[in-house]
């Protein structure tokens, strides 16, 4: 019987696999920050490969699922913007309220892209999620094929933030969404803002693009 067959064995996956992403995200805010003395540089780097090794031993392939997932429950522990799991992700919370879906997170150094302010593609990355979620939320799941960005102010680093996204028009097949990112302080003053089209798949299109992933087109 595998670890996690048994509902207790998942939650206890779920658990550690959302610790070690804290331990990975406090590592590489670390990692980012650091002005260690080069020699300790060089010690750690050592260290970690050491401590990942065991990780490697087993690991999926490119169409195999995470077993600690739950592809049609939404549960996606190493999504790079929402994963528990994920060394990447801030990691983005949301939440639903009414017909706004509202994001939060604090972006640290490893997201920097002018000093002390976060990356233009951190910022696009999270509202690309906020405004999928929206889509999906209203009930027109989708994905994106445009998302247009403007950058009003610079999105500050250490600082909680606050996102917005809700679901504009849907015509057919195709979903549009705008969101915002401002602080969390602050929500009234707009940092960035994005218009997203989304479209949502026809059967053979999920077919052909996931039936691997869910076992059905290998
Ligand atoms: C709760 C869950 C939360 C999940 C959040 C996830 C957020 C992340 C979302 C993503 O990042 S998805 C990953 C990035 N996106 C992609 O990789 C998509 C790549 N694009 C494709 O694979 C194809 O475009 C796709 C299969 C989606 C659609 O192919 P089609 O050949 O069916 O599109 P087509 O060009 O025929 O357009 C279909 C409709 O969309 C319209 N359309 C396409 N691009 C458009 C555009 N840029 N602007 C406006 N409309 C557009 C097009 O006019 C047409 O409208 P009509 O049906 O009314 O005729």
């Amino acid at each position: 019987m595998s670890e996690i067959e048994n509902g207790q064995g998942l939650q206890a996956r779920r658990a550690a696999i959302t610790d070690l992403g804290d331990a990975l995200r406090l590592l590489i805010e670390q990692a980012t920050a650091t002005e260690a003395p080069t020699a300790d540089l060089l010690r750690a780097a050592a260290l970690i490969r050491q401590a990942g090794a065991p990780l490697g031993e087993r690991a999926r392939g490119r169409f195999e699922t995470a077993s600690a997932d739950d592809l049609l429950g939404g549960v996606r522990l190493y999504n790079p913007v929402t994963g528990g799991g994920s060394a990447f992700a801030p990691p983005l919370e949301i939440h639903r309220d009414g017909d706004v879906a509202v994001g939060s997170c604090t972006l640290g150094r490893a997201f920097e892209g002018p000093p002390s302010f976060a990356h233009g593609g951190v910022s696009a990355m999270l509202l690309d999620q906020m405004l999928g979620y929206a889509c999906g939320m209203s009930g027109h799941p989708g994905m994106t094929v445009q998302l247009d960005t403007a950058y009003r102010q610079p999105v500050p680093l250490y600082t909680p933030l606050r996102l917005t996204a809700r679901v504009a028009a849907v015509d057919r097949r195709v979903i549009t969404a705008t969101g915002t990112i401002a602080t969390a302080e602050d929500p009234a003053s707009i940092l960035v803002r994005a218009t997203g089209t989304f479209v949502a798949l026809l059967p053979e299109q999920a077919q052909r693009l996931f039936g691997p992933v869910m076992g059905r087109g290998r």
